[in-house]
């Protein structure tokens, strides 16, 4: 029996995260963490929930993507959309008239994110899928010239072996994580302390810092941070965009004694010879460059790994054009040789992405070098199967699907403005 998709809903769901500042970083001062959340429906009542992550204020431009595309949608069968998955992905992409908008950029692409990430949902829950089925979802225009399909395929073909140990390997210890809680950058120091002892006690050994408004600060803090952590566990900073390239290059070699594994979007994330610039400078020193939460499509992580710009690759479950164009990025980091660390956090990014790690890992990579997932402890108790974290590692999801179907009592309380926590806020 075939699912036809019958109804496409998009709510503008938003929780006020600002107000103890969570989430806040050099750039985003004030995030109220938010999502474009997305319902479809088929004729037999099966549904399927996705969702593209904002930061407050733009989310109902985000609604109004969806909106647009939710005409290619409604009216598909679940079964036509994945027989030629990468037609469908084309499609919503590649609109005559929409893809002006875009293209694969921007509000567009967050709203394709959205809607194909419930497609995926409702697919997950549905059946199995083999290598040559996951390649079909791909679509490789633009980036034969780093990976072909047959080269991507032989990939998902060579990890085969093993694929059965690292499962049990996984259900047993779970993907390692790291945290970003403790040091949000408008958290104060004394907060900073409590939270790194708790997550200390709490088995964490890789913390996230924000830096990058005042380097004073910073060096307060990530000395503060280091001392707390001790020299063998992991310190990576983010900057989220602050710097032009010399400034990123002489603020970090300010910071270097604090011995960061990583310095996160130290730039524009379109500046891809900027980046490789700055991790040449930064190469002599053991700092590598991460970027990709604001990396808007594959043709992008494509230049990154050619120019050798970035030594981790940060894929997001948002914001690239779900599942379709993640496969693609991971296919290419792992031709490149470049460890995958997923960006997370927000409301339901790590809910999402712990699919696309584990997927990984046991898929394509089969290795834990240098790779870790970001994990954040926000928002996770509005969500039906919330991530299990057990000893700072994520253990995989058990429930079928996508895992970002939320509570709908929550997101009633906080749509937004209409939501009961908005209208007490106003
Ligand atoms: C506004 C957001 O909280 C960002 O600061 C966040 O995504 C951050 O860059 C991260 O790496 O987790
Ligand atoms: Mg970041």
């Amino acid at each position: 029996m075939t699912k036809k998709i019958i109804k496409l809903t998009v709510r503008d769901v938003r929780f006020p995260t600002s107000l103890e500042q969570h989430g806040s970083d050099a750039m985003h001062t004030d995030p109220d963490y938010s999502v474009a959340y997305v319902v479809i429906e088929t004729d037999q009542g099966m549904q399927g929930y996705g969702l593209t992550f904002t930061v407050g204020r733009g989310t109902e431009i985000v609604v109004c993507a969806v909106e647009a595309l939710s005409a290619l949608v409604v009216g598909k069968s679940l079964e036509e959309i994945v027989s030629d998955f990468r037609g469908f992905y084309r499609l919503l992409t590649s609109d005559g008239q929409m893809r002006w908008i875009g293209p694969e950029k921007g509000v567009i692409q967050l709203a394709t994110a959205a809607v194909l990430n419930a497609v995926w949902d409702l697919w997950a829950r549905s059946e199995g899928k083999d290598p040559r089925k996951l390649i079909s979802c791909i679509d490789f225009r633009y980036i034969t010239d780093a990976l072909t399909e047959e080269e991507a395929l032989d990939i998902l073909v060579k990890a085969q072996t093993g694929k059965q140990q690292r499962v049990d390997q996984m259900l047993k210890e779970g993907y390692p994580a790291y945290t970003t809680s403790c040091a949000w950058l408008g958290y104060s120091d004394q907060l900073l302390k409590q939270l790194c002892t708790d997550a200390l006690n709490d088995g964490w050994t890789k913390f996230k810092v924000k830096v990058g408004a005042d380097l004073k600060d910073d060096i307060r803090r990530c000395s503060l941070i280091r001392q707390m952590i001790g020299p063998h566990n992991t310190l990576m900073i983010d900057a989220n965009q602050r710097w032009d390239v010399g400034e990123a290059i002489t603020w970090v070699t300010r910071l270097a004694e604090y011995k960061p594994l990583w310095i996160e979007e130290p730039t524009s994330p379109d500046d891809i010879l900027g980046h490789a610039a700055i991790s040449k400078a930064l190469a002599p020193l053991g700092i590598g460059v991460a970027t990709g939460e604001q990396c808007h499509n594959r043709v992008m992580f494509k230049q990154f790994l050619q120019a050798s710009a970035l030594q981790f690759v940060q894929i997001d479950s948002c914001r690239l054009g779900s599942v379709n164009e993640n496969l693609a990025v991971l296919l290419m980091a792992h031709k490149f040789k470049v460890p995958v660390c997923p960006h997370a956090g927000g409301v339901g990014l790590c809910e999402l992405v712990q699919h696309l790690i584990l997927f990984d890992y046991i898929s394509v990579s089969a290795s834990l070098d240098n790779r870790m997932c970001e994990f954040v402890d926000h928002l996770h108790q509005h969500f039906r199967s919330p991530v299990v974290i057990q000893n700072a590692h994520y253990m995989p999801p058990k429930d079928p699907g996508y895992s970002c179907e939320m509570l709908e009592s929550s997101v009633q309380t906080h749509q937004y403005p209409q939501g009961q926590v908005w209208k007490k806020l106003q």
